[in-house]
């Protein structure tokens, strides 16, 4: 499978290299569009299309087009500014609630239409978890922080009043906090104290519960904005193990600025660079070991960024 290529004007038929000016006339290599051509197994659990992000006059994301394959880990890599969260948070519209953000172009999520003004956003990121830098689990027990989006959803009936009515799913609750929890590598660690308010856990088994939550609720993608960036070398190791577990059954797009931790972690790596441009994305290996576009070589070898 092809994915679209973003649209410069550049001699993708003999794949030279070219050069442009910038207004203070310094040379810069221009993206040629097979660089963000990925040929991969499998279907596509996102597809991008000309996607352009920007926040008042300051544009964040230029023309943006690259296909997510599903059940993979996506990384997505570069300097500071280039864009990477804008990119995630197109994924599943967490930029709608930026006032000054404006988005032109296409994120198709197995196939329909993320900005479909008829798309119904509780579905859509119930369908998309997301786990953010810092772990942020509520200030309630590691059982409530779990469930939490199951109660929410009605998809788990409990308390009084669900007994009252004989519809107390406290089994399946169980079940659920269980299978999350193992699933996000940490029920042996906590499986004697689910009560215990989860702000007492450490950083990093907050972070893992963090991921547990999103798990609950069933999603099939799960997004990851720097997660280990405030965890130590053993607790982002566990992350990274856990991860790599997660694409089994999910869809795991993760932006890290650790550049040794998207080569161990995943499977293709998108590199943006300043400008909001995704200027190479393929197969992880190739990137770090045979990265097309010099500006990427740079950026990979700590020339610049
Ligand atoms: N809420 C916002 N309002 C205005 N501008 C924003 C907003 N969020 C991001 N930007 C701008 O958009 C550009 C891209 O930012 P973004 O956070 O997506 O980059 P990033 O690659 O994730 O950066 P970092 O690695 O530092 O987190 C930057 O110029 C940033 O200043």
């Amino acid at each position: 499978m092809t994915n679209a290529i973003s649209e410069h004007d550049s001699d993708a038929s003999t794949g030279i290299e070219t050069a442009s000016q910038t207004t203070d006339g310094e040379s810069v290599e221009e993206v040629d569009p097979e660089w963000t051509e990925y040929d991969f197994e499998g279907e596509a659990k996102f597809t991008v299309e000309d996607l352009n992000v920007w926040y008042g006059d300051d544009h964040a994301l230029t023309d943006i087009s690259m296909e997510i394959p599903e059940n993979s880990v996506t990384a997505l890599i570069g300097p500071s500014g280039c864009g990477k969260s804008t990119f995630l948070r197109c994924l599943n519209r967490m930029n709608d609630r930026i006032t000054a953000a404006r988005v032109e172009g296409s994120v198709r999520l197995d196939g329909d239409e993320v900005y479909d003004p008829n798309t119904n956003l509780v579905e859509l990121r119930k369908r998309i978890g997301q786990v953010f830098q810092s772990p942020n689990p509520f200030p309630k027990s590691i059982r409530d922080n779990v469930a939490y989006g199951p109660r929410k959803h009605g998809d788990i009936e409990k308390g009084f009043l669900a007994r009252l009515l004989g519809r107390d799913d406290a089994d399946r609750e169980a079940e659920l906090v269980e299978r999350c929890l193992r699933g996000a590598a940490l029920w042996e660690e906590v499986s004697d104290r689910l009560d215990d308010n989860a702000l007492g856990l450490s950083g990093g088994q907050q972070q893992r519960l963090c991921i547990a939550r999103a798990l609950a609720v069933d999603p099939d993608v799960i997004l990851m904005d720097e997660p280990a960036s405030a965890l130590d070398p053993i607790a982002t190791s566990k992350i990274e193990d856990l991860v790599e577990d997660l694409a089994q059954d999910y869809t795991v797009v993760i932006v890290t600025h650790n550049m040794q931790q998207a080569a161990r972690i995943s499977d293709q790596t998108a590199v943006f660079l300043t400008g909001g441009e995704l200027v190479e994305y393929g197969d992880t290996d190739q990137i770090f070991e045979n990265p097309r576009s010099q500006r990427v070589e740079d950026y990979i070898t700590g020339k610049f960024g």
